[in-house]
């Protein structure tokens, strides 16, 4: 992943950490000891029960801890008030956690009333949120969540969760309860405030796809709290530390490899833009002075609203307002497996690509997302060496060469099959 522009994070610090629930025989989590650098995202991952929400809850201490010492931007935060502490560490859950009878600003606003700011700058401070998150400040401040869509109230939730500007973001399972689309375009949306933010972010995940995509390093952990691997993505799927590992990557290893590749990596095709009111004469002109066939409606941010024909353009005086929700579109961020998703999702046979605040940047065709997959298959098929024409069955004494083929005069054995 690219780094964040500046860090404003802290680093997380678990020394000998143990979780026993009273009248469970086996701990929860054994003996735990994590490095989280300040400024990256780290995805917990693993099977059902295997500790990852104990180990997230004991960093704001939800959950007390046993034993062990956890130290925040080298901080003992085990002898810390915990309450102050959770002031100080953002926490968002599965679907936003918001107060149900707030409106979103009253949510944003929860902690920063608590710490005493003054009016105007939490006002300023849920606008500022408000845009970071993708929510326009005049729609949303004064909805209340029941009168948003699942996806709008988890940019709120991770709007409150920043609201008092913590180093650190916890985040247990946050996209869970969205659909595939909406789940990519807050999982891009969180790496754009990465970016921008720089802060030390945790996240919870059931999905190894998700770690991937999200973490910078992702932390493998099977029952107990026990880490099987803590590595980069590429280092896991290159080299998995463990049969355990290797089984939970699995069968989706290669095309987790997909999931590696991004948008941003690839060159886009430009698109030209227009913005709602102008003269469609003008923006047809200018589109066909570009040699395009299609243009892209934006809202005043840049944000994409529809891509009509220019046929479809010049039937109307002005450029207007209209909002094509089912319009394919993906940020750089995001991965080519999403781009296809988005695709599929949408019938095209392209997509558009916005930057972090969502504005429009250019376009990406199917055509050029299969090519790279191809590549991309490619390279992990020459990776993994044995082919089937390589292939030989392996008896006592038969003498293989370096690269796995038979010597000379020794035939492959014949298989069993024959009588
Ligand atoms: N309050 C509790 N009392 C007793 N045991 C608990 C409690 N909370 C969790 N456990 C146990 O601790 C272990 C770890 O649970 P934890 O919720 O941390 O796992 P997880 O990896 O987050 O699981 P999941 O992915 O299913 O959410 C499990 O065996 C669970 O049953």
């Amino acid at each position: 992943m690219t780094p964040p522009d500046t860090v404003t994070g802290a680093s997380i610090t678990l020394d000998g950490v143990v979780k026993r629930y009273r009248g469970q025989a086996k701990p929860a989590v054994e003996k735990l000891d994590l490095e989280i650098e300040a400024g990256h995202i780290v995805a917990f991952v693993g099977p059902s029960g295997c500790g990852k929400t104990t180990t997230l809850k004991m960093i704001n201490r939800l959950i007390e801890p046993t034993e062990g010492r956890i130290f925040i931007g080298g901080r003992d935060v085990t002898r810390e008030n915990p309450d102050k502490l959770r002031q100080s560490i953002g926490y968002v859950i599965q679907s936003g956690g918001l107060f149900p009878h707030w409106d979103v600003a009253k949510n944003i606003g929860a902690i920063p009333r608590v710490l005493g700011w003054d009016r105007k700058r939490i006002t300023e401070r849920t606008e500022y949120l408000l845009d970071l998150v993708g929510l326009d400040v005049a729609d949303f401040a004064h909805r209340l969540p029941k009168d948003m869509s699942g996806g709008q109230q988890q940019r709120v939730g991770v709007a409150r969760a920043l609201a008092a500007d913590p180093p650190v973001l916890l985040m247990d399972e946050p996209f869970g309860a969205v659909d595939p689309i909406t789940r990519v375009r807050l999982q891009d949306s969180l790496i754009g405030i990465q970016k921008e933010l720089g802060k030390t972010i945790v996240v919870v995940t059931h999905d190894f796809e998700e770690a991937t995509k999200l973490g910078d390093e992702v932390l493998i952990l099977s029952e107990g709290g026990h880490i099987e691997q803590y590595a980069t993505p590429e280092e896991i799927l290159a080299n998995p530390a463990t049969p355990f590992v290797e089984e939970f990557v699995g069968s989706g290893a290669t095309l987790a490899h997909l999931t590696l590749a991004r948008v941003r990596d690839v060159t886009l095709d430009s698109v030209v833009t227009a913005r709602v009111g102008e003269s469609s004469e003008a923006a047809v002109g200018r589109a066909r002075a570009a040699g395009q066939r299609w243009l892209v409606t934006v809202d005043v941010h840049g944000r994409p609203l529809a891509w009509p024909s220019l046929d479809e353009v010049a039937t109307k005086p002005q450029v207007n307002a209209y909002v094509d929700h089912r319009l394919p579109v993906v940020a750089s961020s995001s991965t080519l497996n999403d781009a296809l998703d988005s695709m599929l999702a949408a019938s095209q046979g392209g997509t558009l690509v916005t930057d972090s605040r969502g504005a429009v940047i250019g376009s990406l065709a199917i055509g050029s997302v299969m090519e790279i997959i191809q590549g991309r298959i490619a390279e992990v098929r020459d990776d993994d060496h044995s082919t089937y024409t390589e292939h030989t069955e392996h008896t006592e004494g038969s003498e293989q060469t370096s690269d796995g083929r038979p010597t000379g005069d020794s035939e492959p054995t014949e298989s069993g099959a024959s009588s």
